[in-house]
């Protein structure tokens, strides 16, 4: 039975590219908030994103999208001519494009308003990283995608952007694939993935346990609290 409100909905769906199965057999529901897509390297995180904006095959099962979506992929390439100004407007905002106001709103709220003349070439990679951030907030889009918005960023500026995306969640439905266990300890609903197969799901309460991290990572995890919020550590002996 479908969710209302559910912006997207995965049912027993298989996902890959021709005909290689990357993800198996998932069922997930994306409504408002923040979910965030947790696994190890090649675990099937962008291909989850890409089969939403369409990228990716649903090759069994199905997959119903409803409503608008951006993507902000991890790697910038295409773009790298433009400046920072000039890849906001890149973005479409409804049926329209992004006017200047709405690209510097955006900029001004990943903090990066002073560099908005520069090119993408001319940028470090956390700075691609804030500007593709901006593009998919300047788009006003129902669900943002948004890959590894924290890898690169230093801590100032790490800490920035989990409270960027909080903010943007309270507002927006938001879908973040990422390695940072911090983002997904403030999220809605997380999805723990393995291999292209889901080994939890649901609020990080309950799903985020240290037997899971564990298993996720295949290393020891441990979490401790520290006035009331909870840390993830890797002990390294
Ligand atoms: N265009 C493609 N064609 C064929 N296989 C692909 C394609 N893109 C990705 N894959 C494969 O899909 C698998 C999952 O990749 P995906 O990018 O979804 O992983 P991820 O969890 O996002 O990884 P990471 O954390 O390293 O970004 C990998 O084995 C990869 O080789």
């Amino acid at each position: 039975m479908p969710q209302r409100n559910a912006l997207v909905e995965f049912k027993d769906a298989y996902l890959g590219y021709g005909s290689r199965v990357v993800v198996k057999g998932l069922n997930l529901t994306v409504g408002e908030g923040l979910t965030v897509l947790l696994g190890p390297n090649g675990s099937g995180k962008t291909t989850i994103m890409k089969a939403i904006f369409g990228s990716a095959r649903v090759i069994k099962g199905w997959l119903r999208v409803n409503g608008s979506v951006t993507y902000a992929p991890a790697e910038v390439d295409g773009l790298i001519n433009l400046t920072v100004l000039e890849t906001v407007k890149t973005a479409r905002r409804g049926y329209g494009w992004v006017s200047d106001e709405d690209a510097m709103d955006a900029l001004m709220s990943v903090g990066i308003v002073g560099i908005s003349n520069m090119r993408l070439s001319e940028l470090s990679t956390g700075q691609k990283r804030l500007t593709m951030i901006a593009r998919a907030i300047a788009s006003n889009a129902d669900l943002m995608l948004i890959d590894e918005p924290t890898a690169n960023l230093d801590p100032g500026n790490r800490y920035r952007m989990i409270k960027v995306i909080r903010e943007l969640a309270n507002k927006h439905a938001v879908m973040v694939a990422t390695h940072d266990v911090d983002i997904a300890l403030t999220a809605n609903q997380v999805v723990m993935i393995r291999d292209g197969n889901v080994i939890g799901v649901g609020e990080p309460g309950r799903v985020l346990t240290e037997e899971r991290l564990t298993q996720l990572y295949g290393i020891v995890v441990k979490l401790i609290k520290h006035n009331d919020e909870v840390h993830v550590v890797f002990p390294v002996s």
